[in-house]
């Protein structure tokens, strides 16, 4: 076996070589990735190119099968994936499923403290209450506390999951798709507020995945596009959105504007 090294303490996250399989399907890499604190990345690529595996990953939840990943300055695999959970923050499609529908919101996004999902047995206190009040203003649904999660629309959905992934004062936050279903407004309300926490110094590391460039939050910093398991480029996001990379990634030619740190592309 290959010798592992020591991780880096100055980056959150630092993927050597890490590649995914299962069976005789490699799904992601080999992926050589780091990010670093104060970094917003956003991760592009088609359907099926690994984007959500890469962040399985990166969350703690999947193990490479060959390569190290080092996350918050711990090794996969040499340390205890419980401890490591509460200081990443994730919003994803899998976790939403899992959510009972008759769960307030203010227990939903208080229970990400104690890293369950439903508030059963547990009980909180007020300290607890006042931070997912914080946490939901931060995303604008503050007025949503007492509304049960099955009664929310698709776009107050994603943003209380944000709110829950921030409750634990993560020091990366990984959001998988987090405007997927949303319509125009409210693509354009969580850009805008996603914009808004990329630029708070406080704020967590970030990586953002996404299948649309418009979905790019302005002040993002960094993008890594993915194709088929492989990295197409990654890098400063000036230098790796363009239309090049984008129509190799996306294997078709690719028109692209920017206009005011954003983004729009369609097919010439
Ligand atoms: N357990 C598994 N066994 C075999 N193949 C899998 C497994 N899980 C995922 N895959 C495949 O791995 C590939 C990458 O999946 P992944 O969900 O990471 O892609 P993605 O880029 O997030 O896609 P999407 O944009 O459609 O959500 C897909 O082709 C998927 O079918």
């Amino acid at each position: 076996m290959e010798p592992v090294g020591e991780p880096n303490p100055d980056l959150l996250l630092e993927f050597d070589d890490v590649l995914l399989r299962r069976g005789r399907n490699t799904l992601v890499g080999p992926v050589s990735w780091q990010v670093a604190p104060g970094e917003r990345w956003v991760v592009l690529g088609p359907n099926g190119a690994g984007k959500t595996s890469l962040l399985r990953i990166a969350a703690a939840e999947l193990h490479p099968t060959s390569g190290t990943a080092h996350l918050l300055g711990e090794t996969l695999g040499r340390t205890d994936v419980s401890e490591l959970r509460p200081r990443i923050g994730l919003s994803s499609a899998a976790i939403a499923q899992r959510i009972p529908s008759g769960e307030t919101v203010g227990d939903l996004v208080v229970s990400a403290g104690y890293a369950v999902l439903g508030r059963w047995r547990e009980e909180y206190d007020e300290m607890d209450y006042a931070r997912a009040k914080e946490m939901l203003t931060a995303v604008g649904v503050d007025h949503l506390v007492d509304r049960t999660y099955g009664t929310l629309s698709e776009g107050e959905r994603k943003r209380v999951l944000i709110a829950r992934s921030l409750m634990t004062d993560p020091e990366i936050l990984l959001l998988d798709e987090p405007a997927a279903g949303l319509d125009l407004g409210g693509r354009e309300d969580l850009v805008a507020r996603l914009a808004e926490l990329a630029a708070d110094e406080y704020a967590p590391g970030i990586v953002l995945i996404t299948h649309h460039v418009e979905e790019i939050p302005p002040g993002f910093t960094h993008a890594l596009l993915l194709r088929d398991a492989h990295v197409v480029a990654q890098g400063p996001v000036a230098e790796v959105v363009t239309a090049e990379n984008l129509s190799e990634t996306f294997a078709q030619p690719i028109a692209l504007t920017v206009d005011e740190g954003r983004y729009f592309a369609r097919r010439k």
